[in-house]
């Protein structure tokens, strides 16, 4: 549905986005994931059809993203990062205008998200708060149910509650068929949504796996306190991964060796037991560490 190819934007500065490769298939969730600055939002804006790109094209169900710009309008729901609203409309003036663009009939789907969002419309947008004016900003990308939706940072401004009320409607929208691309910096929210996700470092993509598989490399880790520091080596001639924090405590990851693990656990003097889970950000970071070079 959506298809990356060779996309490259070189600013000014050097820095951009370089030789980008990838695509999204029909009705799933991509997370588009990587720190402040790696060319998250260029990639984005390159969809929507707003820059030129040095070299390369993308394509959203075979129209290219810059030529055939207007044609795509209807069809995607976009949420910029920056919202830039006309502050001084109120948040239903301002709804009502993207609508008549739009030419949109329907004003259910609408009314529906004010609602459930729990929006106060009546408000200038300027006296709106961050995480009211993201609101505002998700109503206007989900409104008119385009099928394929691009969203920069959704959760950004959002309280907990919010962001659960979000990933639920995601979630719905995936089930209803629809193609979801969503920059985001936090893995946890990816983890909960995404199908698979990229990853973007200094422009460009080091990594794109599916979550199911990340998951599944996703190690226990047990940290022991021992009384006697000794039973450090007891611990360590076997199979398992031993880290000495200090003196009498270690981290173990012992894979599936579950029973040789308690035998030996048995025979030590435990003082304390912890069960440390690995995030998805674990993961990536080892298996891809800071270079964006896989080290598995
Ligand atoms: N219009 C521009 N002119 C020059 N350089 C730019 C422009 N827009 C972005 N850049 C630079 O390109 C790089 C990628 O920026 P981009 O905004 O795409 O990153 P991002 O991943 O969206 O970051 P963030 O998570 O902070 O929003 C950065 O080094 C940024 O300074």
């Amino acid at each position: 549905m959506i298809k990356v190819e060779n996309l490259t934007q070189i600013y000014k500065s050097g820095k951009g986005i370089f030789d980008l490769n990838f695509t999204i298939k029909e009705s799933e969730v991509f997370g588009y994931l990587g720190p402040n600055g790696s060319g998250k939002t260029t990639t984005i804006r390159n969809l929507l059809g707003f820059s030129n790109a040095t070299r390369g094209r993308a394509t959203i169900n075979g129209k290219d993203c810059r030529s055939e710009a207007a044609s795509l309008q209807n069809y995607i729901g976009y949420l910029p990062g920056e919202i830039a609203f006309f502050d001084n409309m109120s948040g239903m003036q301002f709804l009502k205008f993207m609508g008549d663009m739009r030419k949109t009939k329907d004003n259910s789907i609408r009314d529906s998200l004010i609602e459930r969002l729990d929006l106060d419309t009546e408000g200038k947008i300027k006296k709106m708060s961050k995480g009211m004016k993201q609101k505002l900003g998700i109503i206007t990308a989900f409104m008119h149910d385009p099928a394929v939706y691009i969203l920069d940072e959704p959760t950004s401004g959002l309280d907990p509650f919010m962001q659960n009320i979000f990933i639920k409607m995601i979630e719905e929208e995936k089930s209803r068929g629809k193609t979801i691309m969503m920059s985001s910096h936090i893995f946890e929210e990816v983890q909960r949504t995404c199908d698979r996700a990229g990853i973007i470092k200094e422009g460009r993509i080091v990594a794109v796996e599916e979550i199911k598989a990340l998951n599944a490399m996703k190690k226990e880790s047990y940290i022991i306190t021992l009384k006697d520091s000794k039973d450090i080596s007891k611990l360590s001639n076997h199979s398992f991964d031993v880290k000495t924090l200090s003196e009498n405590r270690v981290e173990i990851t012992i894979g599936d060796s579950y029973k040789e693990f308690f035998q030996v656990l048995s025979s030590c003097s435990v003082i304390n037991l912890d069960v440390n889970q690995q995030t998805l950000e674990d993961i990536f970071m080892k298996y891809y560490g800071k270079d964006g070079i896989s080290h598995e």
